[in-house]
């Protein structure tokens, strides 16, 4: 895709410098669950400091007007400091909400309970459902603000894939807990060769009149049919040779090597034996639904939703599951060409250009890094740039009246105060300063609290990691209305905004933080995961649910002795774990980052437009849905 310069790899952007109380990544003391064999080394954690670099004695104020001048902080400037790698972004929120040390049990490591606690009844779906069939036009992500609506309705769904999601019939049901399995009872073994659950036989439940008034024994609309069809399914699931005790599920995963070895062999025998519990697993399930047939439509609709389940958990045990990158890079420069465009369109039409301001205090190496980065990017969109460089000493009164001078400015629709600020600095104090309408971060309280309303004024702009988030799911297909989303982190700047997001857009959200208990029986019942806590490689694979989204929010440095600098970056998610399991994830770095730079543009570009009167632009593009994909 694009070559452009968008200052998003690694290579590009300058090493982190660490702030003076640096949240150093939790790795597990537990040793690690035996299956899944990882040859990744644990990471050592890096030790972080301030970053020495000497504080400007100079007040840098310039303007900048689009493709003139270079950028003021040279993108490749980046001394390469092992002993200053770059530092986690969420981990310092992460801080900042939580003054009590964490201890690594708030987080524990741990495989999933195979036997979680019973699920709350699911509510009658007619009850609970959004009022999304009369708000289709309230989907403010992809349309005008004039046409706003509630707030909890705006996401709603009138697509086709929407609507899958919310009918009746097709609410997801939790995750079950195992119960006690009749024959054929296959020996329970971790998912690929883990400790999560494999497919297991389900108890039946006594037939009862169904909803509906149809206690016949069928479904509506052809019960016999199905009954007919589900026997034949149960017929061909049949072994031919059908074992007395199906094998268990082995603990590793299969393996691809040509048959001529014993190793092959055995690896062969392997693959048959998790194919032989599958097929014993689906009969059971084929018979479950004979008797299910005689029951509702939606308990139907429950149980093909248990057995896509096991599919996709045996699917991960056969190494089946191809986990899709997203790739955050390719999406923001889309995102950016956008902006670029429909800049160009509102000079020529309204003559306005879009003006940024950004303001960067002190000399860490990473906010110099982002700063730098966002320059470039809004230069190559045509935007008009202030860039205000104030040293690390500077005084809060000193900062407020740069603020003011910006705020004032005619010619700036965004501001953009780079965090985090020195610790001298009240960071609340500065950042109620920002006029509400040039608010190009959703920091101010009332774009906060508009974020948060049902029914309020939409907020003027949209935090910019998680509308980076939401675009990139969108823009990969991923639908999120009537999901299980966790998001791990209650950040202000990314997990706090981050929920809210998702539950206007009708996702069913849990939040997790340092305080959590059990997060991993969270994770693993998550359609969609996002994890913005700011420890490194945290997130195991077999927490997950199989065929799961992953978005990994965190940017952590581990100490890399193969790398020139001397670390890499890895996001809060154990990616190399989470392979096989997901059914996409975003990498880090090339994922989440670069779409924080790409929606600070679009957000001051609508900033500018909202200045002109002009509606903001659509966020949205309607992309497919993509199901997760087999090998
Ligand atoms: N005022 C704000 N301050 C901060 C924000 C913010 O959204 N507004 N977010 C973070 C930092 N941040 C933007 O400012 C940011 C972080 C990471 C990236 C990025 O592109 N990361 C790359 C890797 C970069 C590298 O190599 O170091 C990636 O993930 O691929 C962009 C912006 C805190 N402050």
């Amino acid at each position: 895709m694009a070559t452009e310069d968008d200052g998003s790899s690694s290579e590009q952007a300058a090493p982190k410098a660490a702030t003076p109380e640096p949240a150093e990544p939790k790795e597990p003391k537990e040793p690690k669950p035996k299956a899944r064999p990882l040859k990744r080394p644990e990471p050592k954690p890096v030790p972080k400091g301030q970053g020495p670099g000497p504080p400007r004695k100079r007040v840098k104020q310039e303007v900048d007007s689009p493709s003139h001048d270079p950028p003021k902080v040279p993108v490749k400037a980046r001394p390469m400091t092992p002993t200053l790698p770059p530092r986690s972004v969420s981990a310092k929120q992460e801080e900042k909400e939580d003054s009590a040390p964490k201890s690594p049990a708030k987080f524990p490591r741990k495989s999933p309970p195979t036997s979680p606690p019973s699920p709350p009844a699911e509510p009658a779906s007619s009850s609970w459902r959004p009022d999304w069939k009369e708000r289709d036009e309230d989907k403010w992500w992809e349309t005008d603000w004039d046409r706003w609506g509630s707030w909890s309705s705006r996401h709603s769904a009138n697509s086709g894939s929407s609507a899958r999601w919310s009918s009746p019939g097709s609410v997801r049901p939790w995750v079950r807990p195992a119960e006690p399995s009749s024959p054929p009872k296959p020996k329970q073994a971790p998912r690929a060769g883990k400790g999560a659950s494999p497919p297991k036989p389900r108890n039946v439940p006594p037939p009862r009149a169904g909803k509906g008034g149809n206690t016949k024994g069928g479904c509506k609309g052809g019960a016999m049919g199905f009954k007919a069809a589900v026997q034949d399914l149960s017929r061909r699931m049949r072994p031919r040779r059908a074992s007395r005790t199906p094998p268990a599920l082995h603990t590793t995963p299969p393996s691809h090597t040509p048959s001529a070895s014993p190793a092959a062999g055995a690896a062969a025998v392997d693959r048959l034996s998790v194919c032989q519990v599958q097929a014993a697993n689906l009969r059971q399930s084929a018979q479950h639904l004979l008797v299910l047939s005689s029951r509702t439509a939606k308990d139907v609709t429950q149980e093909l939703t248990r057995i896509s389940q096991d599919l996709l958990a045996s699917a991960v045990a056969l190494g089946k599951i191809q986990t899709r990158i997203i790739d955050g890079k390719a999406v923001s420069t889309q995102v950016r060409a956008e902006v670029k465009e429909m800049t160009e369109q509102l000079q020529q039409e309204h003559g306005v250009v879009p003006g940024i301001a950004m303001i960067l205090v002190g000399e860490r190496q990473d906010s110099k890094s982002y700063v730098a980065n966002k320059t470039k990017a809004a230069r190559e969109v045509g935007f008009h740039i202030v860039d205000v460089h104030l040293p690390d000493s500077v005084a809060q009164e000193e900062l407020l009246l740069e603020l003011q001078k910006v705020n004032e400015d005619p010619k700036v629709h965004g501001i953009l105060v780079q965090l985090p600020l020195p610790e001298h600095i009240n960071e609340g104090a500065i950042l109620k300063q920002i006029r509400v309408d040039k608010d190009a971060d959703c920091f101010a309280a009332e774009n906060v609290g508009n974020l948060c309303l049902k029914g309020g004024d939409p907020p003027l702009a949209v935090p910019c990691t998680p509308a980076g988030c939401v675009e990139l799911l969108q823009r990969s297909g991923v639908e999120v209305a009537g999901k299980s989303v966790v998001v791990l982190g209650r950040s202000n700047l990314v997990g706090m905004p981050m929920a809210q997001l998702l539950l206007s857009m009708d996702a069913t959200v849990t939040v997790c933080h340092s305080k959590s208990q059990d997060v991993a029986r969270h994770l693993s019942r998550a359609d969609i995961v996002i994890v913005a806590i700011g420890q490194a490689q945290f997130v195991r694979g077999e927490w997950l649910k199989p065929g799961c989204v992953v978005i990994d929010v965190g940017i952590n440095s581990v100490a890399d002795e193969t790398k020139k600098s001397g670390y890499r970056l890895v996001g809060d998610v154990n990616y190399a774990e989470v392979l096989g399991v997901a059914s996409m994830v975003t990498p880090v770095p090339g994922g989440v980052g670069p779409m924080t730079i790409a929606m600070l543009l679009k957000n001051v570009l609508n900033l500018a437009r909202q200045s002109a009167g002009l509606p903001r632009v659509p966020l949205r593009r309607e992309v497919p849905a993509v199901e997760p994909q087999l090998a």
